[in-house]
């Protein structure tokens, strides 16, 4: 969701309005995507980096989802009846405590939903999702057990006991965050940026990357429907990309 304290900026506008306004486009878009029944959208809402923005910001977008989220939780019986899921996906306990209660709270409500799934990664990013996968596949395949590895120094391996952690893709995506949902489809960069910013990076290796011009908070039915269209004029190849992996 890129391009929120631009959008602030051209409006002269608060920081905080621009993140507000970046909000409402989220409603939006997530209205959108219903519609035509996209069954899983990701959104990127916070990083790992992102905390190294200023206090007062990161205190701000923080307090923001904090509301946001014990709005939704007020709103449960429409949640529900919608079948939402929501995931919150990211190194949670990096979040605000009452975000992360919020969050899980959210979470355990509607665990049961199965129509449509949102995940919102928060305090996430790819280069600490793959490290901490792998940490937890070797850890799963050596039982948690550290041995020495092949030359008898303990260099912090977890190994299968002849010195190598056998790992595979499998393993790999079952300790993922992002394990939960199948690899995306498009990936939407709002602003018109073209960089991936550590995000999905194990995921989106046949994913079509689309960066319409708008800031997220101009972000609307307009880029979704010019995304899909753009989708479904390479589907064919993309499919075929697939299928050679
Ligand atoms: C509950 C929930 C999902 C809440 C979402 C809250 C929200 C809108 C978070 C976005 C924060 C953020 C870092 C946006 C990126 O724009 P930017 O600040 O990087 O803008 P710029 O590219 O113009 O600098």
């Amino acid at each position: 969701m890129d391009g929120n304290r631009r959008f602030a900026k051209k409006w002269k506008l608060t920081e905080g309005a621009g993140h507000k306004a970046g909000f409402l486009a989220l409603m939006s878009i997530l209205k959108y995507c219903y519609e035509v029944g996209v069954k899983y959208v990701t959104v990127y809402a916070f990083s790992l980096d992102n905390f190294n923005r200023r206090p007062d910001e990161v205190q701000y977008v923080m307090e923001l989802m904090q509301e946001k989220i014990e709005g939704f939780l007020k709103e449960l019986t429409l949640v529900n009846k919608y079948g939402v899921r929501v995931l919150f996906i990211g190194d949670l306990k990096r979040l605000y405590e009452p975000v992360r209660i919020a969050a899980e709270k959210a979470m355990e409500a509607t665990a049961k939903n199965t129509n449509t799934y949102l995940l919102v990664c928060v305090a996430y990013t790819s280069s600490h999702e793959i490290p901490r996968a792998i940490y937890e596949s070797c850890q799963e395949k050596s039982g948690g057990t550290r041995v020495m590895n092949g030359n008898g120094s303990d260099n912090g391996d977890y190994s299968n006991g002849d010195g190598h952690a056998k790992i595979n893709v499998v393993d790999m995506e079952k300790h993922m965050y992002m394990g939960v949902a199948p690899d995306p489809d498009i990936l939407v960069r709002s602003s018109g940026e073209t960089r991936l910013s550590n995000f999905l990076l194990w995921q989106t290796t046949n994913c079509l990357l689309y960066s319409p011009k708008a800031l997220w908070p101009e972000m609307g039915l307009r880029e979704v429907v010019w995304g899909i269209l753009e989708f479904q004029k390479n589907y064919k190849y993309l499919e075929k990309k697939k299928k050679q992996a």
